[in-house]
């Protein structure tokens, strides 16, 4: 789906498709350079990063292994509960294994300020992240972010997996909803 067939719900694009996938095709590249040789076991936290993920393990050069966690914080608004729900866990065990954490966007921090220290007392071997978005602005828990994609301001966006309401999802770019979408509800 396009910006022009929601054309009405979005206030303005963001990022396109082009920009996007050139972006996580430079950190494929050092991602490929840096785990070479550690087997990685990439992590994408559902449902949110499942393009990011698509995108992102194609473009790397090196074998790896993949699973998913499926963790909810913000339901249906657009501002986060607080607390993290795990609505599906991992299917392997990361004991040993150096995890990559694949995301989407990081804008409270909430979600893998607990992830990461989920997946370190699991014993990992080592635990980075991975976010193709960073909202700097409503930060309240502190992560270390090793690869990040691109830092956007303090507007609630949608598409390349990010929903409002579990709509927008597949929107092949990223866009700024407009306010008008969720205002009242
Ligand atoms: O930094 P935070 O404030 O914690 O926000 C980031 C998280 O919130 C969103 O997930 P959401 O809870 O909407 O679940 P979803 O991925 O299924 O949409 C998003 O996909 C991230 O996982
Ligand atoms: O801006 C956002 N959009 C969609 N989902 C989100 N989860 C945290 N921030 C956002
Ligand atoms: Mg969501």
């Amino acid at each position: 789906m396009q910006i022009s067939d929601v054309r009405d719900d979005i206030k303005s694009e963001l990022l396109t498709r082009a920009q996007l996938h050139d972006r996580i095709n430079e950190v494929a590249r050092q991602v490929s350079t840096d785990y070479e040789d550690k087997n990685p076991l990439f992590v994408a936290v559902l449902k949110g990063a499942f393009n990011t993920m698509a995108a992102f393990s194609q473009a790397v050069s090196i074998p790896v292994q993949i699973d998913f966690m499926s963790l909810s914080s913000y339901g249906a608004g657009t501002q986060t509960s607080g607390t993290v729900t795990v609505r599906q866990d991992l299917s392997v065990d990361v004991k040993g294994r150096h995890v990559l954490i694949v995301e989407d966007i990081i804008d409270s921090g909430l979600t893998l300020a607990w992830l990461v220290k989920e997946l370190k007392n699991r014993g990992a071997a080592s635990v980075e992240v991975f976010a193709l978005l960073e909202k700097p602005a409503r930060r309240v828990a502190d992560v270390n972010v090793k690869y990040q994609g691109f830092t956007i301001p303090d507007e609630f966006v949608v598409g390349f997996g990010l929903d409002y309401n579990e709509q927008y999802r597949n929107l092949d770019s990223i866009a700024v909803l407009n306010p008008a979408v969720y205002q009242g509800k």
